[in-house]
């Protein structure tokens, strides 16, 4: 088992390259030759860790019920530490076959445990596969021994065949039981790559149905969903309506309603409506497969505290080993060779760096899915350790605490050379070069007015002030009050975001813009209070819009930042030595995202905020931000048990194995120690699985 390295040598750091048409896809999308690199490097190892045994050491089931009645022979024919039980007979030369049939087992049963030293040392990292092997090798070869001097010497010598038959036995067992334990746990790509369905059915020309696999579909292809089915790849409807479900995708639990037109992910579910979609995305580019890159990236990045499970489970087949050597010395003086090689090969089999080894990755698997499943997509594993401790969390306001579908509430002219129409059909032109939220609030209003925007030759965005471009031989901005420097013969609605209109200099007009907050801010502040983070609300927005905000949600707030004030907001604050959450939507949030200890983009937030981003939360609720706190801290709490556990077993069981306790008549057997290490690993995988989070309120 390689648990304990695979996630080591590698950090990625990718940058996405999104589809901008789709701003609530997530996607990220690795360089060529990264990938390749990744891939190759896991293909020594098992990626995720979890289905190890089943690849590289054969089937444990298999090896278990067939090794079996070997085994039961075995220690039936052969009196265990010398004594007779009840249930064994010999007869002459039995031991014999015994040793025969041994030499079978441990070639057959014991290959998988073999391989597996094979392969730690190999990258030279002993572990528990070496231990068992050097348990397993000294229990047979001692006994082969034992049976030749008996023969030769015609002194009886105590051999270890029921030792190494139930030591082998119990191994088994416990490695099968393990791999369910573990599988348990769940894995994220695993249980995404189930949602898509192996064939579309592809409506062909003469309106034929051909049934296809799914890795053969081609964007552009028109294919049919019935009722009930999952969707095979990313498209856009053309005919029927339906529900559909996204739940694992998104982490909206509700069917959403979707006619022609509208987008389809694939991986969701098809309700009780037969749709015809066509394909605009397949395999790699889709976005179910971005998602499934993401959380490969973040697990492949080793967390702190699974450093550190490394480091130990690094040491302890040397402990392991050392603490054998001198049991084996010690009892060999106080007692005789037998009771030495008992002690010894208990001991090498108890320690098991495995649960150390799985102690973290378990723990993240675990929280990795359970995460995906609430729209949680945790970029960076680390940052579920540091914002378990945050101090202040930085909320940006439009998009994040407010819906950031803003009314249009005025419209204001200061230049008679402009109609109202005008205003507004310069306002929409201007605004199809951005992607903040005011902008698409401005083109549905000009939209509903039977305005048509003005066709704008160039278009560029100025980060936290606006937009400026060029039509009809104009130069025209768009920009906040702040930006603009002068004051304005209007009044302003209160609270309401402002933009001015400018041309040369010259403000020609305005609007005035209104948005309200999500349902779920004010739950969401009160929860961080609670958990002592302190929340404070950054807005480039004007002082009235924010202070309005900031009075109904009873917290702090700066406004009038540029991204440059909201990056010197977290500077400052990690300066004065705290642990700084922000939680931000926009372009303008990307420098601030990157720098705090955890960047959160929130929602159909845009590419360049995803990016810089350490956590994504694919929906726009503040609610799950609170979903995420919770995460944090529970699998923080899951992984310092997993760790002490893991590190604290090994501290009680070694001695333990290795004969401190004899004098006052307590031992172990070496099938003790294997049922006891078994044990433990299924501890932490049962530890593990138990990690839930509350329901969504
Ligand atoms: N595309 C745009 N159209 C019109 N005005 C804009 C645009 N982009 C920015 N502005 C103006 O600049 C101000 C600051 O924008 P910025 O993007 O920094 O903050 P914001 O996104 O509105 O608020 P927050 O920081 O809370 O998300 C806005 O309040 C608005 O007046
Ligand atoms: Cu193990
Ligand atoms: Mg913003």
């Amino acid at each position: 088992m390689n648990n304990n390295n695979e996630h080591s040598s590698h950090s990625h750091h990718n940058h996405g390259d999104m589809d901008h048409s789709k701003h609530e896809h997530v996607s990220t999308e690795e360089h060529g030759d990264h990938k390749d690199q990744h891939q190759e490097h896991h293909a020594g190892h098992d990626h995720s860790g979890h289905n190890g045994h089943d690849h590289h050491h054969g089937n444990f089931r298999e090896l278990f019920l067939k090794s079996l009645p070997i085994g039961i022979i075995i220690m039936l024919l052969s009196p265990m530490a010398g004594f007779d039980l009840p249930f064994q007979f010999t007869f002459p030369y039995s031991d014999i076959v015994v040793a025969i049939l041994s030499t079978i087992l441990i070639i057959y049963g014991g290959r998988p445990f073999y391989q597996g030293a094979l392969d730690e040392f190999k990258q030279k990292e002993p572990g528990m596969m070496a231990l068992v092997s050097l348990g397993l090798s000294v229990s047979y070869l001692y006994s082969i021994y034992a049976v030749i001097i008996t023969y030769v010497t015609g002194e009886h010598v105590m051999d270890f065949f029921f030792e190494f038959a139930s030591l082998l036995l119990i191994m088994l067992l416990g490695h099968w039981i393990e791999m369910k334990a573990i599988g348990e746990a769940g894995d994220a790509q695993e249980e995404l790559a189930k949602l898509v369905p192996k064939d579309a059915h592809v409506v062909l020309d003469d309106d034929s149905i051909e049934t296809r696999p799914v890795a053969d579909l081609k964007v552009g292809d028109l294919i049919r969903i019935q009722a009930g089915e999952n969707v095979p790849a990313d498209g856009t409807i053309e005919r029927g309506e339906s529900r559909l479900n996204e739940a694992l995708l998104t982490g909206e639990s509700k069917a959403v309603k979707k006619g022609p037109g509208d987008e389809v992910i694939g991986g969701s579910t098809n309700g009780e409506g037969v749709l015809y979609i066509k394909v605009n995305e397949t395999g790699d580019q889709s976005f179910i497969s971005q998602v499934q890159n993401l959380i490969s990236q973040a697990q492949s990045q080793p967390s702190r505290a699974e450093n550190i499970a490394q480091k130990v489970a690094g040491w302890l087949f040397y402990i392991a080993v050392i603490v054998a050597l001198i049991a084996f010395v010690v009892w060999t003086l106080i007692a005789d060779i037998p009771t030495a090689v008992k002690f010894a090969i208990t001991t090498l089999v108890i320690a098991c760096p495995h649960a150390l080894g799985l102690a973290i990755p378990l723990v993240t698997a675990r929280s990795t899915s359970l995460g995906a499943s609430r729209g949680l997509l945790v970029k960076d594993r680390e940052s579920l350790e540091i914002a378990q401790d945050a101090d202040v969390m930085i909320l940006d306001k439009t998009g994040t605490l407010t819906t950031g579908e803003f009314k249009v509430l005025d419209v204001e002219l200061f230049n008679e050379k402009y109609t109202k129409e005008e205003i507004i059909s310069l306002l929409a032109g201007i605004e199809g070069g951005s992607s903040h939220p005011i902008a698409q609030s401005i083109i549905s209003f000009a939209d509903q007015e039977g305005i048509s925007p003005v066709s704008f030759d160039s278009i560029d965005v100025i980060s936290g002030a606006g937009v400026e471009g060029k039509a009809n031989g104009h130069q025209y901005q768009l920009i906040s009050q702040k930006a603009y420097g002068r004051n304005l013969d209007m009044d302003i609605p209160k609270g309401a975001t402002l933009s001015v209109l400018v041309e040369n200099d010259d403000a020609i007009g305005a609007v005035a813009l209104g948005d309200e907050l999500k349902a779920t801010s004010k739950k969401l502040i009160e929860a961080l209070k609670n958990n002592n983070i302190e929340p404070i609300m950054a807005t480039g927005d004007n002082e009235k819009a924010a202070q309005g905000a900031a009075e109904d949600l009873e917290i702090e707030y700066r406004s009038n930042q540029s991204p440059q004030d909201k990056y010197e907001l977290v500077k400052t604050l990690k300066d004065r030595g705290k642990k700084v959450i922000m939680v931000g939507d926009g372009v303008n949030d990307a420098p601030s995202l990157a720098l705090a200890d955890v960047g959160i983009a929130i929602g159909a937030g845009t590419q360049v905020a995803l990016d810089s981003a350490d956590v994504i939360l694919t929906q726009s609720d503040p609610g799950d931000i609170e979903s995420f706190i919770e995460l944090a801290h529970k699998t923080t709490r899951k992984m310092k048990q997993n760790l002490f556990w893991g590190a604290g077993y090994n501290f009680i069981a070694i001695p333990l194995a290795a004969g401190i306790l004899a004098p006052i008549g307590i031992t172990l057997s070496p099938a003790l120690g294997a049922i006891l290490m078994s044990v433990s690993t299924v501890i932490v995988a049962i530890n593990a699985i138990l990690l839930r989070l509350d329901p969504k309120k």
